[in-house]
This record gives structure tokens, C-alpha cells and sequence, in this order.
């Protein structure tokens, strides 16, 4: 067994009871629909002929009896294997996406820089969804299918055995012929599925891009593109319609040919004296109890098909392992002062062929405020993320209080540094909720005490509901300004010794600015920070500006020093003046 089977079987392990149970009620409905034609067989050609009126009666009543019994047990098996087995493929299916979900968490920002959000999401719903289908379903319909073709076999060779060969002769053709026009069946939803997707992906284009199209009046174009889309949208689905009429057409046909075949051989056996009129009902009842086996034997093929994949690509990514954890040994970081040191830094993203920058030394003392330029594309904000160790340098090293960071537990590296990015992320919630991101164990207080800090208090008051305003799937219902000095609240509520501030690269209005810029500074105090500005105006008081190019830091002074130099910096400065 290999480790992807093992690790297939070990999500049944918590539920094996409830399996073994489920398997024993799948057991019991199949044996019970095989009794069922044996009584009427019984009657039919035992008790109507041979007992007189009064004991026939007796007799067929007791039967029904029974015959109700075994219905009550069918429908208490059924009942359990509907519900309690559908509820174990939940709970499996639930242990999955948690364990999932928790590797997600685990992965780096390499991972996710490969990766497209919708596929990681699908993963997690449709996939799983696919796998528990064939964990609960699977056994089962195989227990039952076979329970009932093999019983209703042994049953009717017992009868007689020329016209169970022309039962079973048919069985195999009808399930070629079944699995033929289902796979044409299957490929042509998937077809259907991936215009949907088509569909939903131009539409989501469309409607988020609404403004763009009305401004250049380019309505008729985008209603020709979406008529396209959704022409090839319909024309998939002609397709799998016709496929869903072979195929259902088709097997009535056979069904119809198998009931012929057994009413006109039976016939001419009765005619001959081989078998009697009670034999060929026995036939024609299990000739309906065969078909629904054979069409969950069918149907199994395909989910087992889509379970293997979807759980093959569950496993892709449970057994990538997450790159960035701590080393054996790693310390924790308590209270650092931030003095931050680069030595021989350099960085290469993972599957690109140059290095972004090489040879970057740099010795940052506690409670400095410097701020990092260059180029556009030069690597400011990638410097920067090398520090939380959301990438891991390519060689050279960075240590925080003479400590290298690849020594630091990472929970405690990134709680004592903490980071405004250019593009601020909100999670729907309220702005409480947003803040308190920062510190979940925060008073309502504390965090209006940070919000007030980052000159946000009286913005937020103003909103419907104040600090329980509801803000929108990322913030939707805040400006640009608004945003930032949510998220520097955030920050304030973190209180890290060290601060990376990635500044907007979108400009904010002159008077945002000014309010960012200086809860900002407040924000700075007594903390390491490192600015990376994108546009230098907003820099001239920095005390420390150093230019990064992509072969070191070659400039590092005050905004006069480097203008009076005459080298890089003044000229990005002349250029973005
Ligand atoms: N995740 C990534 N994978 C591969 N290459 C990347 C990735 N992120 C950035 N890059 C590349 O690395 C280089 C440095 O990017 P970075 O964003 O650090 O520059 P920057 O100096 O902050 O730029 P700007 O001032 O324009 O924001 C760029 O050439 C960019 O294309």
C-alpha cells in the first residue's frame, strides 16, 4: 500500500464504527430485496397450489407479515444508510478541509505567489466533496450491487439455469454499452463546466469592469463577446443532453429487450414443461431487481474516477512541504531592541533565473527611521519582506539584535514586527473586528485608543454604526486613506519593536497624505522602521535614506547629503519632482 492509500484509509479510522455499521445495513437491504421474489415464488408455487383455501390464507397472511417485517427492517437500514452514511462522508469530508485549510496556513508566500486563488478554493469544496462521495458511497454501492447481482444469480441458476444464461448474457452488454455512452456523458458536463466557468469568469469581469465599459461606451462589444460565451454555453449542453438521451433511452431499450427475451424463452421452456409459470415471475421480478445494481456499479466507475483525482490533487498539495518553519533549536524573540543588520544579502525568486539584488549590507540601529528608494522593480518591498521571513534570503544573512533570524521561532519573528502593506487588506467584518486583528485579546479601549493614535477615532465615528460599522468584503465601503490608517491602527494595536511601512503606490489625496503620513510618524516612534518610498516627495525628513540598485545599497545619507552627491538619488529626485 503506498502512502496516499494509507493516508485514503486513515480518514475512515475515526468512523470505522459507524462504517462497519453502515456496511452491515447496506448488507441487510440487499439481502432483504433478494427475499422478497422468493416468497412470492413460494406462494405462487407452493401454497396456491398445494394447500386447501383456508390454510393458503393462513399461510399468505403470516407471509405478509413477514413481508412487512422485512420492509420495516429495509426501511430502518435504508433510513441509517442515508443518514448515518452520508453524515461519515461529512465528517470525513470535514477532516479534510480542516486539515487542508491548516497546511494552507502553513505554506509560504512562494506558494501562493504560483498559485490562482479559485483552484486553491475549488480544492477545498468541490474536490473534497468528490473524494467523500466515493469514501461513502463507494463501498457501499459496491456491497449492495454485488450482494444483489451475485444473490439474485445463485437464486435464478437454481431456478434454471438456461435462462439465467440469457439473463446474464445481456448483463455485460448493457454495462459496455452504459459505460460507453457514459464516458461520452461525462466528458460533455465537463465541457458544460467549464464554459459555466467561462460564463461566470466574463460576467465577474464584466460587472467588476462596469465603469470602464460605460466610459467607453463599449456596451455593444461586451454584449457580442458574452452572446459568444454563452453560445458555446449552449451548444455543450445540446451535446450532453443528447449523450443523457442515449443513455437513458438506450438502457430502457435494453431492459425492454432483456423482459422480451426472458417472457419469449420462458414461454417456450413453460411450453416444453422445463420451467413453470411461478419461475418465470421469479425471473421477471429479479430481472427489476438487476438493473438498479448494474447502474450503481456504472455510476461507481465514474465517482471513483473523480474521487481518485480529486483526491490526488488534495494530496499535490498536502505533501507540498511548507518551506519557511523554524530550524531545530530556534529561540524565542522577546521584547527586541531592533537593531537589524543585512550581511551579504541576495534574493532570487523562486523559478526565475536573476538574482533581484545581490551584496546588500546594512546596519539599522534600534529605533531608527530610514527610508528605502530606488528604481521602480528594484526590490524595495522584496528587501523588506525578507525580514518576517515571508521569503528566505538566496545567501547572506539578517539578524535582529545580533540574532539570525533563521534562529528566531518565526511566530515570534513576525509578532514583533509589524507591516502596513501598499495594497491594505480588511477582511469583511466590522472595523473593530479589523483592528483587533492586530491584538484578539485587545479591550474595546485599547482599540480605540489605537484608532485614535492613527487619527482614525473620528473618521470611524462618523460612520453609520461607528466602530461596529460593517465594512465590506475588503473594505469596500472605505476610501484609500481610510484603509491605511485602519490598517497603521492595526499596527498600533501590535505595538512591534520594528515597522515596515510599504507606502501606497496609488496617490492619496493631499490631505489623506498628510493624516496618513503622520499617524504614520507617531506610529514610528521608538520603533526600527523602514520606509519604502515609492514617491520621494514624502521622504525629504528622513533621517536616513539609503538607494538600493540591484547590486547593494550604493547611497545612504540625509535628503540634502545625497541631493548635494549629484548621483542616483538626485536623479530619481529630479525625475519625480
Ligand atoms: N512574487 C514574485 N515572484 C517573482 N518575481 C517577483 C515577485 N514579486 C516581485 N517580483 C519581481 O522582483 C522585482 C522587485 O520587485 P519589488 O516589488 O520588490 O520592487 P519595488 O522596488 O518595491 O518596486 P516598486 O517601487 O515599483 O513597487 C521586480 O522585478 C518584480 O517583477
Amino acid at each position: 500500500m503506498n502512502n496516499r492509500t494509507k493516508k485514503f484509509f486513515s480518514f475512515y479510522k475515526p468512523y470505522m464504527g459507524l462504517f462497519l455499521l453502515d456496511m452491515f445495513c447496506a448488507f441487510i437491504v440487499a439481502g432483504i430485496t433478494l427475499v422478497n421474489p422468493l416468497i412470492i415464488r413460494y406462494i405462487t408455487n407452493t401454497v396456491l397450489p398445494d394447500y386447501n383455501s383456508n390454510d393458503a390464507v393462513t399461510i399468505i397472511a403470516r407471509l405478509g407479515l413477514i413481508m412487512l417485517g422485512l420492509a420495516v427492517i429495509q426501511f430502518v437500514c435504508n433510513y441509517f444508510v442515508t443518514y448515518k452514511g452520508h453524515m461519515m462522508g461529512a465528517y470525513m469530508e470535514y477532516d479534510m478541509r480542516n486539515e487542508l485549510f491548516e497546511h494552507y496556513q502553513k505554506l509560504s508566500f512562494n506558494f501562493y505567489d504560483n498559485q490562482k486563488t479559485g483552484q486553491l478554493m475549488s480544492r477545498i469544496t468541490n474536490d473534497l466533496f468528490d473524494i467523500t462521495e466515493l469514501c461513502h458511497h463507494g463501498p457501499e454501492d459496491v456491497v449492495i450491487s454485488f450482494i444483489k447481482i451475485t444473490g439474485a444469480f445463485v437464486i435464478l441458476l437454481n431456478v434454471n439455469p438456461w435462462l439465467t444464461l440469457v439473463v446474464f448474457a445481456f448483463i455485460p452488454i448493457m454495462v459496455l454499452f452504459a459505460m460507453f455512452i457514459r464516458k461520452k456523458m461525462h466528458a460533455a458536463f465537463k465541457r458544460n463546466r467549464e464554459r459555466v466557468a467561462e460564463i461566470n469568469a466574463q460576467v465577474e469581469d464584466n460587472l467588476s469592469g462596469i465603469r470602464v465599459v460605460k466610459s467607453f461606451a463599449n456596451e455593444e462589444l461586451e454584449i457580442e463577446h458574452f452572446k459568444m460565451g454563452n453560445d458555446r454555453f449552449v451548444n455543450s449542453k445540446r451535446s450532453s443532453y443528447l449523450n443523457m438521451a442515449n443513455f437513458h433511452a438506450g438502457l430502457g431499450f435494453f431492459i425492454s429487450l432483456l423482459n422480451i427475451a426472458v417472457i419469449i424463452g420462458g414461454a417456450a421452456f413453460i411450453s416444453k414443461d422445463t420451467i413453470n409459470m411461478a419461475d418465470l415471475i421469479t425471473f421477471l421480478l429479479y430481472i427489476n431487481n438487476l438493473i438498479e445494481p448494474v447502474q450503481k456499479l456504472i455510476n461507481f466507475t465514474e465517482q471513483f474516477q473523480n474521487g481518485i483525482t480529486g483526491f490526488n490533487r488534495f494530496m499535490d498539495i498536502l505533501e507540498i512541504e511548507p518551506d519557511i518553519i523554524d530550524s531545530k533549536g530556534a529561540i524565542e524573540l522577546v521584547n527586541p531592541k531592533g537593531d537589524i543588520e543585512f550581511s551579504d544579502v541576495a534574493f532570487k525568486y523562486q523559478d526565475t533565473i536573476n538574482e533581484v539584488f545581490r551584496n546588500i549590507n546594512l546596519k539599522v540601529k534600534a529605533g531608527e527611521y530610514m527610508a528605502l528608494v530606488g528604481s521602480s522593480g528594484v526590490g524595495k518591498t522584496t528587501m523588506c519582506s525578507l525580514i518576517p521571513r515571508f521569503y528566505e534570503t538566496t545567501s547572506g544573512e539578517i539578524k535582529i539584535d545580533g540574532i539570525n533570524i533563521r534562529d528566531i521561532q518565526l511566530k515570534s519573528l513576525r509578532k514583533n514586527i509589524g507591516v502596513v502593506q501598499q495594497d491594505v487588506y480588511l477582511f469583511a467584518g466590522t472595523v473593530i473586528d479589523n483592528i483587533r486583528y492586530g491584538k484578539l485579546e485587545a479591550t474595546r479601549e485599547q482599540v480605540i485608543e489605537a484608532a485614535k493614535n492613527a487619527n482614525a477615532h473620528d473618521f470611524i465615528m462618523e460612520l453609520p454604526d461607528g466602530y461596529d460599522t460593517y465594512i465590506g468584503q475588503r473594505g469596500i465601503k472605505l476610501s484609500g486613506g481610510q484603509k491605511q490608517r485602519l490598517s497603521i491602527a492595526r499596527v498600533f494595536l501590535k505595538d512591534p519593536s520594528i515597522l515596515i511601512f510599504d507606502e501606497a503606490t496609488s496617490a492619496l489625496d493631499n490631505e489623506s497624505e498628510k493624516i496618513v503620513q503622520e499617524s504614520l510618524e507617531k506610529l514610528a516612534k521608538n520603533r526600527t522602521t523602514f520606509v519604502i518610498a515609492h514617491r520621494l516627495t514624502t521622504i525629504r525628513n528622513a533621517k536616513h535614506i539609503i538607494v538600493l540598485t540591484e547590486d547593494g545599497i550604493k547611497e545612504q545619507g540625509t535628503h540634502e547629503e545625497l541631493l548635494k552627491k549629484g548621483g542616483i538619488y538626485s536623479k530619481l529626485y529630479t525625475m519625480t519632482k
